[in-house]
């Protein structure tokens, strides 16, 4: 049987404990009744409890409520969470304070009145287990933020001179609190480089909070950024905290930020202006502490122009611009890149990493990558499955005929009739040809989402799904 929690009583006389005891099992509480400071220690040591309700004077000839303040001192020494809730016959405000003081958490007098006790400890329970979430929520952050600081450490790959001149800039920028505008292709690995600047800067206690601009509708746009008060429109059902809160004395990372809607691009540039916002349906001022990182793979002076994009917000966001430069132009990190996915999908599957071959690492450093590193990944994940041998070779790579050296004749294979079907006979997945629709696509569009999804017919957002992105 469930029940609403589990009160340990604490009271020298036996008619108070049968009353109460009446009266909580009838609303649904289990309780255990104790008659003494030491058999509520025992108790207490032996099983959990989620209250302790407890009398404050234990001998007939006492009234000084010193054997209570001994108590709660004493459970609180073995548990700092559990609810200790006093009565007393004694009910001075003098009394109240001492007991407050010495670690209780009400207090009701005696004689009670049932209907105000079971009020009391309802919101004492309550209390405590929003306390215990909240508590595990912080926890649950810290780990978070730190498997991705781990990740972040062994992981950046920049053996060439471009990637280091980059590494060297971000380096010294994640230092600072300046806005930082990452532009590049798709799959460049703005992201990475936004959470590495974030881990890397003064704030990195604080969390990071991204919002992936491309996915947000421009009807929740204000709402999903500065939140809502309860009742702010029909399914408003409760107060929601929006990215700008959340992020407070952290970082905003605000990915594919091009794709802002217009309409919506005013009403940001007057937050990150003035640092201060209300939230729909409220009329209170916030002020909110955050450091911007934005990215796109757009040119933004070019949507500026088109007017697609406003000039005082892109005057507003790159006060320092980085180009993270195609994996094409960076050719000696292919390998290495590579060689660092097969280390990872080996490790997941329990496996050795297969070496490449020198065939396959000319033909990965021969490929244009329009997809960037996380086509890379892709392929490299593949080949790491599926390769039948001792070695990866270029035809487990599955990499479009044209791109592969030695290849003559090769007539365009980039169709999806003959995507991802290794020449070795091994079929690829439904979800990696997918995959590489969705990359082909998307490059084809020279990385704009917005066309490419609405080319294969999916939303922005299914689009984004698919590719296997954060929509946040
Ligand atoms: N230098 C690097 N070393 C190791 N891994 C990298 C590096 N750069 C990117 N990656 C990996 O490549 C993948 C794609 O990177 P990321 O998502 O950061 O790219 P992006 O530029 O933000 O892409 P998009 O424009 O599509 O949002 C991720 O799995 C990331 O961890």
């Amino acid at each position: 049987m469930s029940t609403l929690g589990k009160i340990l009583l604490v009271d020298d006389d036996n008619d108070i404990l049968s009353a109460l005891k009446m009266l909580l099992v009838s609303e649904g509480y289990q309780v255990s009744l104790t008659q003494t400071p030491a058999a509520a220690l025992a108790a207490q040591n032996r099983e959990n409890f989620d209250l302790i309700l407890m009398d404050l004077n234990y001998s007939l000839d006492t009234t000084s409520g010193e054997e209570g303040l001994a108590l709660i001192e004493a459970i609180r020494k073995a548990d700092d969470e559990v609810p200790v809730v006093v009565m007393t016959g004694w009910g001075t405000i003098e009394v109240a304070v001492s007991t407050m003081q010495n670690g209780a958490n009400d207090f009701i007098q005696k004689p009670w009145e049932n209907d105000r006790l079971l009020a009391i400890i309802n919101n004492q329970l309550k209390l405590a287990s929003s306390q215990q979430q909240s508590k595990k929520l912080t926890r649950q952050n810290q780990l978070l933020q730190q498997e991705v600081n781990d990740d972040l450490g062994g992981d950046i790959i920049a053996h060439s001179q471009a990637m280091q001149q980059v590494l060297a800039m971000i380096n010294q920028v994640a230092l600072s609190d300046a806005s930082v505008l990452l532009t590049g292709e798709n799959g460049t690995g703005k992201s990475l480089f936004a959470r590495y600047i974030h881990a890397h800067s003064p704030r990195s206690h604080a969390p990071q909070i991204s919002v992936n601009m491309g996915a947000v509708t421009e009807s929740l746009f204000e709402s999903e950024m500065f939140g809502h008060t309860k009742g702010a429109f029909t399914d408003a059902k409760s107060t929601r905290i929006g990215r700008f809160e959340l992020a407070d004395g952290g970082s905003l990372f605000l990915d594919e930020i091009a794709n802002t809607p217009y309409s919506q691009q005013g009403k940001l540039l007057r937050v990150l202006e003035d640092r201060e916002f209300e939230k729909v349906g409220g009329n209170k001022t916030q002020q909110v502490d955050i450091r911007l990182i934005c990215a796109t793979n757009a040119d933004l002076s070019q949507a500026v122009e088109q007017q697609t994009f406003r000039k005082d917000l892109l005057y507003r966001i790159n006060t320092i611009a980085i180009e993270i430069p195609p994996l094409r132009n960076r050719r000696e990190d292919i390998v290495p890149l590579a060689r660092s996915f097969l280390t990872r999908t080996a490790a997941k599957y329990g496996k050795a990493p297969l070496p490449l071959s020198l065939a396959a690492q000319e033909a990965l450093t021969a490929y244009d990558w329009p997809g960037n590193i996380r086509e890379l990944h892709h392929v490299m994940e593949r080949a790491q499955i599926l390769s039948q041998g001792e070695e990866i070779n270029p035809q487990a790579l599955g990499l479009p005929s044209t791109q592969a050296p030695a290849k003559p004749q090769s007539q365009d294979t980039s169709t999806p009739a003959t995507l991802g079907q290794g020449k070795d006979g091994n079929l690829a997945t439904l979800a990696s040809l997918e995959l590489e629709i969705l990359e082909q696509r998307l490059s084809h569009f020279n990385g704009n989402a917005v066309k490419a999804a609405k080319s294969l017919g999916l939303s922005r957002s299914a689009f984004y799904r698919r590719l296997g992105k954060s929509e946040q």
